[in-house]
């Protein structure tokens, strides 16, 4: 990042982090680069099974711009199942580059990075009461991440875009009604093909909780909702005399040795 990227965006400092967060410097830490010498083929790999991503008008979400993601809180009714256990949805949030470079994604595919990367977090509710219980625990957390691209316009992310303009500040947060909207729509086609690893969050406290599992499929959005996500969010709140921009909300990708990623799809 250059040093101007740096002074206008949110104080990351994610090589402070392990002084004030020690799991940050630890093991099974996230995100990583997929590259073929570390990744095995495993047939026991199966597609996921959403249930109640089909959530009803009558639901609502909050969005909220919590200083260093925009994240929006889903319905509890909302679970994944095939994983080893039954996991519930806690929220969604997005990372992102900037608008001179954009390539905000976190994890990266032959070292190349995309465009941005959504973020779905579940906790174990199999074991676990809530997500605070479940977030420092092995088999806490599993969160689903879809790699973006810039492509045509896609009206389905654009049902949540069209509304960060409203929360643009930190703090700042919003009760939304979408009527009708299948969360899945946010997914790839290809929900059988992916890189599943055991990593951590990417962001303070970095707990190693997390099952991750990677679409191997990009899905497509426009230049403009892009860019309009790369400018509309501020880390600062609204009355800050020296507003910062959120950009560059991606933590680097972490050593990853004597590790396998291991993928439900044949090269
Ligand atoms: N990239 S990531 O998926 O690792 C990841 C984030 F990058 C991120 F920013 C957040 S957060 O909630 O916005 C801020 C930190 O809590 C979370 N939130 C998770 C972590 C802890 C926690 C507790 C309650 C609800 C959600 C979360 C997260 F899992
Ligand atoms: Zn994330």
């Amino acid at each position: 990042k250059s040093k101007w990227s740096q002074l206008t965006a949110c104080p990351d400092g994610e090589k402070a982090w392990p002084k004030k967060y020690p799991f940050c410097g630890g093991v099974f830490q996230s995100p990583i680069d997929f590259h073929k010498d570390i990744l095995q083929y495993d047939s026991n790999l199966l597609p996921l099974e959403f249930i109640g991503y089909n959530v009803p008008s009558t639901d609502h979400f909050t969005l909220t711009n919590n200083g260093h993601s925009v994240k929006m809180y889903l319905s509890p009714t909302m679970c994944i199942r095939n994983l080893p256990f039954e996991y519930t949805a806690s929220q969604l949030h997005l990372h992102w580059g900037n608008r001179n470079k954009s390539e905000g994604s976190e994890h990266t595919v032959s070292g190349k990075h995309f465009a941005a990367e959504l973020h779905v977090v579940h906790y174990n509710s199999e074991k676990y009461p809530d997500i605070t219980a479940a977030m420092d625990k092995a088999d806490g957390l599993a969160v689903l991440a879809v790699l973006l691209e810039i492509g045509p316009f896609n009206p389905s992310y654009e049902k949540i875009f069209r509304h960060f303009r409203n929360v643009k500040y930190k703090g700042e947060w919003l009760a939304l009604y979408f009527p009708g909207f299948n969360i899945q729509e946010l997914l790839p086609d290809r929900l059988d093909e992916y890189y599943r690893y055991e990593g951590s969050l990417t962001t303070p406290p970095c707990y190693p909780s997390v099952l991750w599992t990677v679409f191997r499929h990009p899905v497509k959005i426009s230049q403009e909702q892009l860019l309009a996500l790369e400018t509309a969010m501020y880390c600062t709140e609204s009355d800050d005399p020296e507003p910062l921009e959120m950009v560059d909300n991606f933590r680097n990708v972490q050593e990853f040795h004597e590790r396998l990623v291991f993928i439900s799809f044949r090269e």
